[in-house]
């Protein structure tokens, strides 16, 4: 186990967790580099039977190191902006391996994606469509793209991250996106290779995966049949992890349940797995500054919704424990960050042990959890530790003051 505990304390690979706190300070993010690799691999190996990649989702992580060990595995990479594309080149990715979502492409995050030569472009709309044919020919190029069909389905999750129904924003009804595919292979500078879906994030069930695969193949065989034949199958990531009593399907369930309606296909699979890849794989280290006591116990610690929002974003509960045991009751505690908000609340009643400077882990914090910190109330944002056996690499320096006004200006007068 990648994550374990070994005398009650909690281990990542073979460093100490209390010791990484207090070697490296708090709030601190750790990672564990061969949970990150089991996970890839075991998404991988699932699919052998068919050919496909895997192009994970930058978002839910784009530390560097993390995409140059995910590219050295030979992933593939799916971005949703020009500074994605850059934080995947500048990590060694292979840009021919990555595919490009998001409703508001620009045109010059367009001209980069072309200068560099991806293997997709997943258009969410006409007017996107229009414009990468005529930034394409202008350059004298066709550009590879999928349409991202939004297929009418109920993904079952939270609803700011579901994706696929008809009243989101996302990708174009499927119902419209026929007519769509012929006008895009009439265009000069367009390459009609592939369809693409996403439906949302935090997919518990593959009922709703398997359905919008099947509305979608449907429509590549009208499309076969009208003479438009396509390269690659994107379905999107979603593959949800455990955070609390979840038991999400594993890539192993996801492939065994498409590969019936895969059989026979001959396009390669692109998947968008994200949370999936790294959310287990990593922890946000915090330290109790505070107990107070009043209506509530609360638990001041050093982390807050700046460090890890999911929480204040949307009501999800991660698990909290502390990381090593305390000689002292347990009380059902609000953990709460420095913050002024009332919504700085990582969890609530945690039954837990706690006295000032007891560190706590926050598990499931490898995915959405760096990636959407902010540097608000003037926080900087927390280091980053990759553990590879008993070694612990700083992959991201805490944040200095100096980074807190970086880029700005003081007026003359
Ligand atoms: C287009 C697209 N692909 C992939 C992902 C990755 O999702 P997840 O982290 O749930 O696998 C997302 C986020 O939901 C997305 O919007
Ligand atoms: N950020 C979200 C998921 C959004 C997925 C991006 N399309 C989360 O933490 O759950």
């Amino acid at each position: 186990m990648s994550l374990s505990r070994r005398n009650d304390e909690l281990w990542i690979e073979g460093c100490n967790a209390r010791a990484l706190a207090d070697g490296h300070g708090t709030p601190l993010y750790v990672y564990s580099r061969a949970a990150i690799e089991s996970a890839w691999r075991a998404y991988d190996q699932a699919f052998a039977a068919h050919p496909h990649l895997i192009c994970y989702a930058v978002k839910a992580n784009g530390s560097l190191a993390i995409l140059q060990l995910l590219a050295r595995l030979g992933s593939g990479f799916d971005i949703v902006s020009g500074g994605e594309l850059a934080r995947v080149m500048k990590a060694g990715g292979d840009p021919a391996r990555v595919v490009f979502s998001g409703v508001g492409k620009r045109d010059e995050e367009i001209e980069q994606a072309l200068e560099a030569g991806i293997l997709a472009f997943n258009v969410e709309s006409e007017p996107e469509l229009e414009r990468i044919a005529r930034i394409a020919s202008a350059r004298g190029e066709r550009a590879r793209i999928s349409l991202r069909v939004n297929p009418d389905v109920d993904a079952r999750t939270h609803p700011y991250i579901s994706t696929g129904m008809k009243e989101n924003k996302f990708g174009i009804d499927i119902h419209a996106a026929e007519a769509l595919y012929h006008r895009a292979a009439a265009m000069a500078g367009i390459e009609v290779t592939g369809l693409d879906f996403h439906i949302g994030s935090q997919l518990t069930e593959l009922d709703p995966l398997a359905d919008a695969l099947s509305r979608s193949l449907a429509l590549v065989d009208r499309l076969e049949a009208a003479g438009i034949t396509l390269e690659h199958l994107d379905i999107g990531g979603g593959l949800g992890i455990r955070y609390r009593d979840e038991a999400p399907p594993t890539p192993a369930a996801l492939a065994e349940r498409l590969g019936p309606l895969l059989e026979g296909r001959p396009q390669t699979l692109l998947m968008e797995p994200g949370r999936a890849l790294v959310g287990e794989a990593g922890v946000l280290l915090t330290r109790v500054e505070y107990l107070k006591s009043g209506h509530r116990e609360f638990a001041v610690v050093d982390a807050a919704m700046n460090d890890l929002m999911r929480p204040a974003l949307y009501q999800a509960w991660q698990r909290i424990e502390t990381v090593a045991p305390e000689a002292v009751p347990a009380r059902a505690y609000d953990i709460v960050g420095p913050v002024c908000e009332t919504a700085d609340t990582l969890g609530a009643e945690r039954s837990l042990a706690l006295r000032p400077g007891s560190v706590l882990a926050i598990h499931g914090a490898g995915a959405y959890g760096f990636a959407m910190a902010s540097q608000y109330n003037a926080r900087p944002r927390p280091a980053e530790i990759l553990v590879d056996g008993d070694t612990a690499h700083v992959i991201r320096q805490r944040e200095s003051f100096e980074d807190l006004w970086r880029g700005e200006t003081l007026l003359e007068r």
